[in-house]
C-alpha cells in the first residue's frame, strides 16, 4: 500500500513545477546564476554577464532537472525593490540566498535582509540554500565564513546549506541544484502546496 502511494506520489511530483525563489540583496550576483543555470541545464545559452542589468521586476527561468520542472523567480535586491520579495513567499517551495562572497563590507545588510526573509511566517519550512557567490574572486571568502558571518538562528528547524558557487565559471551550481531538487521533493511544504493547488483545481 506504502508504495503504490509512494508511486503516485512521485508521479505528482514530477507533474508539478517548483518554485525556487532567488533573493538577495543588489549586485550579489541572482541574474547572472539564474542565466548560467539556464546554460547548464538547456540547449539555450542564457545572457552573457556583459549583457545583464540591475533587477527591477522579475526574470522568470525554467529549467528541467531529472524530469522535475523547476521555475526560478529572480528578484530585484535593490533596497527600494525587496518590500516585493514577500508576495512571491507564499507560493514559494523553496528559497535560494545569494551573497557576494567578494564584498564584506556588504556582509552585514545581506545578514539583516535574510534574517527578516526567515522571519516571514509566509516562508515557514522552506527549505533555504545560501550560495557564497563570486569564488572565481581571489577575495572570495569560503561558504563555511560567511556561514559563521551570517550566525543565522532558530534555523534548527529547517532544511538548509550552505554552497560555494560562481556564476561565471559554474562552480557548485549542478551540486545546489540537485540538492534543491532532493529537498523539495521530500519537504513537508511541498506536500502543503500541492495540496493546496490541487484543492484549487485546475483554474479557468
Ligand atoms: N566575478 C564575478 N562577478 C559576478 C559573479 N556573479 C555576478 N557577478 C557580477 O556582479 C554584478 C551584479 O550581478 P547581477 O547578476 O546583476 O546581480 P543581482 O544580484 O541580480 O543584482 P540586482 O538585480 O540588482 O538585485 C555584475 O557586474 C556581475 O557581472 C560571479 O560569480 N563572479
Ligand atoms: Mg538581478
Amino acid at each position: 500500500m506504502f508504495s503504490l502511494f509512494y508511486g503516485l506520489w512521485k508521479y505528482l511530483f514530477s507533474k508539478m513545477e517548483l518554485h525556487v525563489l532567488i533573493l538577495g540583496i543588489d549586485k550579489a550576483g541572482k541574474t547572472t546564476l539564474l542565466e548560467k543555470m539556464k546554460s547548464v541545464y538547456s540547449n539555450i545559452e542564457g545572457l552573457p554577464p556583459d549583457r545583464i542589468v540591475p533587477t527591477v521586476g522579475l526574470n522568470i527561468g525554467r529549467i528541467e532537472v531529472a524530469s522535475r520542472k523547476l521555475v526560478f523567480w529572480d528578484l530585484g535586491g535593490q533596497f527600494g525593490l525587496r518590500s516585493i520579495w514577500e508576495k512571491y513567499y507564499e507560493e514559494a517551495h523553496a528559497v535560494v540566498f545569494v551573497v557576494d562572497a567578494a564584498s564584506p563590507s556588504r556582509f552585514e545588510d545581506a545578514k539583516s535582509a535574510l534574517e527578516k526573509v526567515l522571519r516571514h511566517e509566509d516562508l515557514q519550512g522552506a527549505p533555504l540554500l545560501i550560495l557564497a557567490n563570486k569564488q572565481d574572486l581571489p577575495e572570495a571568502v569560503s561558504a563555511e565564513e560567511i556561514s559563521r558571518y551570517l550566525d543565522l538562528k532558530k534555523l534548527d528547524e529547517r532544511v538548509y546549506m550552505f554552497e560555494a558557487v560562481s556564476a561565471f565559471d559554474g562552480m557548485g551550481i549542478r551540486e545546489s541544484v540537485e540538492w534543491l531538487v532532493e529537498v523539495m521533493e521530500r519537504s513537508k511544504r511541498t506536500e502543503t502546496l500541492r495540496a493546496r493547488a490541487s484543492a484549487m483545481g485546475p483554474g479557468p
